[in-house]
């Protein structure tokens, strides 16, 4: 032993022969990469690994990005869903967290934290997911970009791709159909990527103000349209949905949107357009958006970065197009100082969106626009057709006073109601203000007073700008007929001093006297 120990190396000449050997690689690897172009380097590699490295390794690995083709990987985002239900004794790390209104008697939720490894069992398989980040080289999109491992036996690699996969989609997509919370996201401009926020919105059919027969046309349009998917691939369409609301402010139209997410389960993806540098950023965004969504533009007549609302004045060159409806002519406008990435978004890049070409990339889609001013709209977003739906969010009547009162004070009748649907008829008045009003207290009474109170502060309001016009109006009418008078007046003298002078150059004309100078001649 003693003798085995002495014939050893020193630890200094093993350092040297380390850092030799590490520096003729380090050599050997920059002559690789100086003399070999990147192209060949890569097959090399490659060729390496299959038929060299791979001899010595039984596993094979997937790589599943979180961006696929312009858009989000439907793969990774499975994947983030699935495997936090397959976390058990095996795995080492797990990420925990609490939802706002999460019960503290029940366990945090699960899910898997970066540099984290989950191991499923499927058909006899063994399958070790990790989850990895790297920096994204793009210098656009500086963020982390997550990214699965999934490592298997190679011999497994065919049951994987046909078998593991499609589970792991579908088991996902079960999970998603019976979630219980929605999600609301929101653009993130700086890191060009949606962020996400639980969605709790109460609002409901059952406590939206509207005219009855409005609101069950809209609960059964959604519905046919959620269980049409095959009517939609038989006849050729995207099974896709866009609904326009329309009113002014405090009508509602952000509170339906919140009952249609709710009524139909969908997650809102709530893009200011005025944040969008351009329609290539558009696309993009718009495509990493899922299926099962809505996505929603608010006061799309007001988005200042786009050029939505109305598109964007023609070049000089572009007049002799045919310009009405037809959008893609619209489209033509040129900012030529600008580059095309700050340009904003252009209204032929959503309409592309809408029903162009990019509209097939996604299913099961509801597109929803609210705005106060339609009239303000471009005539190409208008169109009938354009958007499936228009919807007039009006101010409130007696069938939506009614819901209100119901929601709020809970009671169905009232001594008062008579007299506060009278008056709801006489002004106008927006759900939001009627909320307001019978929010003040919890006794209906007290409530109903002060709605009592505002709708005849109104009512007074409108009957005496309703006097004031009148009088105007009166006074207007007596200045014209007075000027009228005038006009008469002035006209008849007009007409008999010409018929004078007419008929004092005929008698000269005839150079005979006329009867008044005969008579006077007599006399004289
Ligand atoms: N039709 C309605 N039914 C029930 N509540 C309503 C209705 N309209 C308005 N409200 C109440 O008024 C508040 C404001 O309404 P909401 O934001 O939905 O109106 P909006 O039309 O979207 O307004 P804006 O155009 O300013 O965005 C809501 O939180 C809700 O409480």
């Amino acid at each position: 032993m003693s003798s085995f120990l002495k014939n050893l190396p020193s630890t200094s000449s093993l350092v040297a022969a380390y850092a030799t050997i590490s520096t003729f690689l380090m050599l050997l690897k920059s002559m690789f990469d100086l003399m070999v172009p990147e192209k060949a380097r890569e097959s090399i590699i490659a060729i390496v690994q299959e038929h060299i490295i791979s001899r010595f390794f039984t596993s094979f690995t997937f790589v599943i990005e979180e961006e696929w083709e312009f858009g989000d990987n439907a793969l990774f985002r499975a994947a983030m869903v699935y495997l936090p239900t397959k976390i058990g004794p095996s795995t080492q790390t797990v990420l925990l967290g609490f939802k706002e209104k999460h019960k503290f008697e029940t366990p945090p939720e699960t899910g898997v934290p970066v540099w984290g490894h989950v191991v499923d069992e499927f058909e006899n398989m063994k399958l070790k997911w990790t989850l990895k980040s790297k920096k994204s080289k793009n210098m656009l999109y500086s963020r982390e970009r997550k990214f699965f491992h999934l490592t298997c036996n190679k011999n497994h690699r065919d049951k994987v791709m046909k078998n593991y996969f499609p589970h792991v989609a579908l088991t996902a997509r079960s999970i998603l159909n019976n979630r219980k919370g929605l999600r609301i996201y929101t653009y993130d401009q700086s890191h060009c990527y949606w962020e996400s926020t639980a969605f709790k919105h109460p609002s409901t059919f059952a406590t939206l103000a509207m005219e009855p027969d409005l609101k069950k046309f809209i609960m059964e349009d959604l519905d046919m349209f959620v269980n049409r998917k095959v009517f939609f691939e038989r006849v050729g369409r995207t099974w896709k949905r866009g609904y326009l609301l329309y009113g002014p402010p405090g009508t509602g139209k952000s509170s339906l949107v919140a009952a249609i997410a709710n009524h139909v389960r969908y997650n809102i993806y709530d893009l200011q357009l005025g944040t969008v540098k351009s329609d290539f950023d558009l696309r993009r965004l718009l495509t990493s958006t899922t299926n099962r969504s809505i996505l929603l533009i608010e006061d799309i007549d007001c988005s200042s970065n786009s050029n939505v609302a109305q598109e964007r004045p023609k070049d000089s060159d572009d007049d002799d197009d045919d310009d009405d409806d037809d959008d893609n002519a619209n489209a033509k406008v040129k900012k030529k100082s600008m580059p095309p990435s700050s340009q904003g978004v252009t209204l032929s890049g959503l309409l592309n969106f809408i029903d162009g070409l990019w509209s097939s990339c996604g299913e099961e889609r509801i597109i929803i626009f609210t705005t106060n001013f339609r009239e303000k709209l471009d005539p190409a977003l208008r169109r009938p057709g354009r958007m499936d739906v228009h919807i007039n969010m009006g101010y409130c009547t007696p069938a939506g006073f009614r819901v209100l009162v119901s929601t709020y004070l809970g009671i169905q009748e009232h001594d008062l109601f008579v007299r506060i649907e009278k008056l709801i008829q006489a002004v106008e008045i927006t759900p939001a203000e009627v909320a307001q009003q019978i929010m003040k207290s919890d006794q209906p009474e007290v409530a109903l007073e002060s709605l009592v109170e505002f709708l005849s502060a109104k009512k007074n309001e409108v009957d005496e700008a309703k006097t004031k016009k009148a009088e105007k109006d009166t006074k207007q009418e007596e200045k014209l007929s007075a000027k009228n008078g005038v006009d008469e007046a002035k006209t008849k003298k007009e007409e008999k001093d010409t018929k004078q002078e007419e008929k004092l150059s005929g008698d000269q004309d005839n150079g005979q006297p006329s009867e008044s100078e005969m008579r006077s001649i007599y006399l004289t």
